[in-house]
């Protein structure tokens, strides 16, 4: 698992760690693995002598490039071209003092002088953006150095044309966060650094786990020495994570013990989403899946599913809502009397998934307090509960989801007092706020995921995981997991169905399960 600490507590434990440390010692320990990093991605190639560009904000995080570069002169031990682009009046001064005397080019792009000048005296011609241009388009290796955690999101005009001008070829670093993203991670989108890697100092970040993190690239850690003494804020599962988590049978376990999962899903209208759903949950090894819904939608998995049992009865978790129409109309019968058995579900104090038609029918927290749920919206289905249920958020739509994913999951989590899993290229699990629980993100499916029915197969996955006795943070991020990775496996690189992603299942459950006797 990576656990990420947010900025307030990196910053407090930087200033514990340099309370007992010589000054600027942790800096250097930053820039030095940063320059061990760079020195490792520099071009096997050395018929030509390599070029490292570093773009060089204002604060630290331009101090870590400038030290970087100071210090890979000394580690290759090869002639190496080592350029830092001023994009600040105000660089960092030592790590300026020191990148000189290593002889490294300084190119001040900000057309004012480095330093000594008075705006009232601007340079005529920005020579120095010129040269900058030029050396990042033929650079190997571009340190993105601008903005570090103490970056608001977005990035100054000037630091996007040089950004532009980065060769195809440019293995670009990000120094411990891409500029201009949120180093929370909360707002993703906008302008940023898109980085090939991420060297980051101490300890991950939110912004390198949440929906951001696929603007960080590869991330390496450098251990500087910190002392985190608090809960990480953001976490991520990670494949050799599923082998711990995995609900897997013993000797003398028994269909009943496994876990039985209701499905009350689906109607004479929607049909499939139940088949779906219901395979999931077989493919998943629940105990046994029961399915509650009207002839029509029954029939399909009696002869689709043989394994699943049909009827109201006992169950450890509900899976309520895929497919279900929430306000059939006054002669539906059929339809009424499904709706009746998804609030049955809703009513008791089972563990519940709510997914799809189900979060139509909730007004506020379940009323069995304390009853386990799971609520699994996409961006268009939170929002459209919110806009019903908070009156601070009447006007919210998808792209406000969108924008701000992790505050509108919150919200929901926080007003109906659960677990909400926001589905996404990236997935958010989020448990309400007082428990103090770190959010999940979740990112292993390829886009081809995204596909009709796919939710109703994590709904059904999801679900079987809560039957078996999951918490549903572990089941929600859990069962994301190995949804994307069955998408995956299921036809890699190419378009899968739904069916497809459930039918890969117990496959893939199998191959991450092996890794863990692999490992250990
Ligand atoms: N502390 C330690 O011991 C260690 C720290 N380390 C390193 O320090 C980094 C944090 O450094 P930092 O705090 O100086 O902040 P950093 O992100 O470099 O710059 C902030 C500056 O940018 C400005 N600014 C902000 N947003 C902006 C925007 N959108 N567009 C334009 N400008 C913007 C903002 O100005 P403001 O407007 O807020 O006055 C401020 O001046 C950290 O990431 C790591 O790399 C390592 O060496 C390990 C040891
Ligand atoms: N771009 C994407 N990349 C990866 N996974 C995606 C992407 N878009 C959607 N998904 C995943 O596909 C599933 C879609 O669920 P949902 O929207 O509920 O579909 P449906 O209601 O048709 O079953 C979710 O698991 C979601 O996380
Ligand atoms: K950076």
């Amino acid at each position: 698992m990576i656990h990420a600490w947010s900025v307030d507590d990196v910053r407090a434990a930087e200033e514990r760690a340099m309370a007992q440390l010589p000054d600027g010692e942790l800096m250097q320990r930053a820039a030095t693995g940063l320059a061990q990093v760079v020195a490792a991605r520099l071009p096997d190639d050395t018929s030509t002598q390599p070029l490292v560009v570093a773009l060089v904000g204002g604060g630290n995080n331009g101090g870590d490039a400038l030290w970087a570069l100071a210090h890979l002169a000394d580690l290759v031990g090869e002639p190496l071209d080592l350029v830092a682009v001023l994009t600040t009046e105000t660089p960092h001064e030592e790590g300026l003092r020191a990148a000189r005397r290593a002889k490294v080019e300084i190119l001040d792009a900000t057309g004012q002088g480095s330093r000594g000048r008075r705006k009232a005296e601007p340079q005529a011609e920005p020579k120095g953006r010129a040269k900058a241009v030029e050396a990042l388009g033929v650079a190997d290796v571009v340190l993105d150095g601008v903005l570090g955690i103490g970056g608001r999101p977005g990035l100054p005009d000037l630091v996007t044309e040089l950004l532009d001008a980065v060769g195809d070829d440019a293995h670009v670093i990000a120094v411990d966060v891409p500029s201009g993203t949120d180093p929370m991670g909360e707002l993703v989108g906008g302008t940023g650094v898109f980085a090939d890697e991420t060297v980051t100092f101490g300890c991950a970040k939110p912004v390198h786990v949440l929906g951001t993190a696929g603007r960080c690239g590869m991330l390496t850690v450098v251990d500087i020495g910190l002392d985190l003494d608090t809960l990480p804020a953001a976490e991520r599962l990670d494949h050799d994570d599923v082998a711990a988590l995995w609900p897997t049978p013993g000797p003398e376990d028994d269909k009943y013990s496994r876990g039985v999962v209701g499905v009350v899903a689906g109607g004479e209208v929607y049909t499939g989403a139940p088949l779906l759903s219901v395979t999931a949950a077989v493919c998943a090894g629940a105990g046994m899946v029961r399915y509650v819904g009207p002839p029509g939608p029954t029939q399909l998995v009696r002869a689709e599913v043989p394994e699943a049992v049909h009827g109201p009865g006992r169950v450890q978790a509900w899976v309520v809502g895929p497919g279900l129409d929430a306000h059939p109309h006054s002669w539906d019968q059929l339809g009424l009397a499904q709706v009746e058995a998804a609030r049955r579900a809703l009513d008791s104090e089972l563990p519940c998934l709510v997914d799809a038609g189900g979060l139509d029918l909730l007004d506020g927290p379940r009323t069995q307090a304390g009853a386990r749920t799971l609520l699994t919206p996409h961006a268009g289905e939170l929002a459209r509960l919110l806009a019903r249920l908070d009156p601070d958020a009447s006007e919210l739509d998808r792209a406000g989801v969108v924008a701000e994913p992790l505050r509108w999951a919150r919200r929901a989590a926080e007003l109906l007092r659960a677990t909400v899993l926001l589905k996404g290229s990236t997935t958010y699990v989020v448990a309400p706020p007082a428990s103090g629980l770190a959010v999940r993100a979740q990112a292993d499916a390829p886009a081809w995921a995204g596909t009709a029915g796919s939710g109703d197969v994590l709904a059904g996955l999801a679900g079987t995981l809560l039957a078996a006795g999951l918490d549903p943070v572990d089941a929600g991020s859990l069962a994301a997991l190995v949804h994307g990775v069955a998408a995956h496996d299921a036809n890699p690189g190419g378009p899968v169905r739904a069916l497809e992603i459930a039918q890969q299942v117990p496959a893939t459950v199998a191959r991450l399960l092996a890794r863990a006797s692999e490992v250990g």
